[in-house]
């Protein structure tokens, strides 16, 4: 626990600032509850003294690499030290052996090249610079020596870094665990390689991040009695489903929409396609294109990721067929019918698109006409089959659309980790989960609810284990030591995990 120190005239201290969050200054004058403090800036503030933390003025001028060691472990204290750092490029900073890592943006020379992951294998945590190399290479040795399984939490808010921070881990995982020398393609390249996959299905342009996962990942990596990876199997969750029909400005819906309209003119030809921005699912949106991503490049990478992690071409051509069928089901548009409550197909564009739909997902075009403009009701007298108005007509079209995607990416994830293989006698695994952080926007949707949910649960483990479990131990050891005050959030979780749902009956 931090001392309370004395704020005095002369003190150095940290004080908040709007614009730079914290600042720091000297006080030259206090009066009752208030001190002022002139900043470095040159600014005069005032504050309260409850408000104001006091600075560490002997701190190493690089910064401290584990933040247990600084004088003060206050928030200005922590952002402190980071931004030292950062400004060095010195971009990973230990807290006891849970690794901080900031998004450099910038590929920083010698970081993670195998020199460097040379270095790192087997040392032990804490000899050398903070690493994520080094989290990865104490889970691993863990591994081996106590034979426990382990898993890796790579956790941050959007654009953080972490599925950058979790490719880094898999890296380093394959350079220790991986097999040389064998046939045909190691169980480590494949895992790597459905990256790219995965990325063009579940990841697209955000207000924060050109190339955000919108989907929750966890990565098994299965080792054999001598360390090395025998098998692996990828477990994705919630995918963002509402992206498939709605997107707006700045963002984009998921990639690989806009690779397949930037195909060679055969594949355009073939899935009847055309400029993304015809289309309404793309075209909410203003941005198109986004600086950096050659979707025209990525169409073919993508292409050639597939190949690799063993999809056939037969298969592809299915996959790209329900890509195309989504982005036509999209621009089927309906009119009122002659009935009330009934709607029909409104104009020959929109028969277009269905019919074009139907081909590609190879299903009756009628059929596909049926499901969308009318309704079955199952009642205890039989099935009832009633027509509904263009508004439910539009619902069920995005709800088609949302559905058919989804399935398509759970079928990709089945298929590639197929390909992959399990090994069923491997005891001993590393799980790196690389999850969605923390979501609160002006309104949330039941998505950002799961979201947070998650998080609170993670932070919970977090909480046991941290500072629970030690505490406990420190007690039943009677070590004399002072309690930690931390935010407990058992209470949020109890809200949800301990709520009786009701049942709700509609008429
Ligand atoms: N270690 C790194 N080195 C270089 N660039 C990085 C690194 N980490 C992140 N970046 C850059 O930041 C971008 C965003 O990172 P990343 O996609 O990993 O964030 P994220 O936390 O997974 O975000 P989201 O939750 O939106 O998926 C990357 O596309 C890359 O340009």
């Amino acid at each position: 626990q931090a001392p309370v120190l004395n704020i005095v005239i002369g003190s150095h201290v940290w004080v908040a600032d709007k614009d730079l969050t914290w600042i720091d200054g000297e006080v030259f004058k206090i009066d009752g509850q208030n001190a002022h403090v002139c900043t470095t800036k040159g600014k005069t503030v005032t504050a309260n003294v409850s408000d104001i933390h006091p600075k560490d003025t002997e701190a190493p001028p690089d910064g401290v690499d584990d933040m247990t060691r600084l004088s003060y472990l206050h928030e200005p204290g922590v952002l402190d030290n980071l931004a030292v750092r950062y400004a060095k490029n010195i971009i990973y900073t230990y807290t006891g052996n849970i690794l901080i890592a900031i998004n450099p943006f910038q590929r920083l020379p010698n970081l993670v090249d195998v020199q460097t992951m040379e270095k790192y294998k087997g040392a032990n945590l804490g000899d050398l610079d903070p690493h994520v190399f080094a989290i990865a290479d104490v889970s691993y040795r863990q591994m081996m020596n106590e034979g426990k399984s382990n898993s890796i939490l790579v956790s941050g808010e959007s654009g953080a870094g972490k599925t950058e921070t979790t490719k880094l881990l898999m890296r380093y995982l394959a350079f220790l665990g991986g097999r040389s020398g064998t046939g045909g393609r190691t169980v480590e390249q494949q895992v790597l390689e459905s990256n790219p996959v995965l990325e063009a299905f579940g990841n697209a342009k955000t207000v924060r991040n050109n190339n955000s996962s919108r989907f929750g990942k966890f990565v098994e990596l299965q080792f054999d009695k001598s360390g090395k990876i025998s098998g692996a199997a990828i477990r994705t969750y919630l995918l963002e489903r509402s992206r498939v029909c709605q997107t707006s400005s700045p963002e984009r819906n998921y990639h690989c929409f806009y690779f397949l309209c930037s195909a060679p003119s055969e594949d355009i030809k073939k899935y009847k396609l055309g400029d993304p921005s015809s289309f309404h699912y793309l075209n909410q949106s203003s941005c198109i294109r986004v600086d950096g991503i050659n979707d025209a490049e990525e169409y073919l990478a993508t292409r050639n990721a597939m190949d690799m992690v063993g999809i056939t071409e037969e298969e592809q051509e299915a996959i790209f067929r329900v890509v195309a069928a989504v982005l036509h089901l999209g621009n089927i548009s309906f009119a009122k019918g002659t009935e009330a409550d009934s709607s029909v197909i409104k104009d020959a564009k929109s028969r277009f698109h269905l019919n074009t739909a139907g081909e590609l997902l190879m299903c009756d075009c009628e059929k596909l006409e049926n499901a969308l403009i009318k309704r079955e009701i199952n009642t205890p007298e039989g099935v009832i089959t009633t027509t509904v108005g263009p508004n439910s007509a539009t619902v069920s079209r995005d709800g088609f659309a949302k559905q058919i995607y989804s399935r398509l990416f759970d079928w990709l994830v089945n298929r590639i980790n197929a390909s992959i293989g399990q090994d069923p006698s491997s005891d001993k695994l590393i799980g790196v989960l690389d999850i969605y952080g923390f979501e609160s926007f002006k309104t949330n949707s039941f998505e950002q609810l799961c979201i947070n949910f998650t998080n609170e649960k993670l932070q919970q483990h977090f909480n046991q284990n941290v500072f629970k479990m030690e505490q406990e131990e420190y007690t039943r050891e009677q070590i004399n030591w002072s309690y930690i005050e931390f935010v407990d959030n058992q209470d949020v979780l109890d809200l949800i995990e301990k709520v009786r749902v009701g049942r709700c009956y509609m008429h």
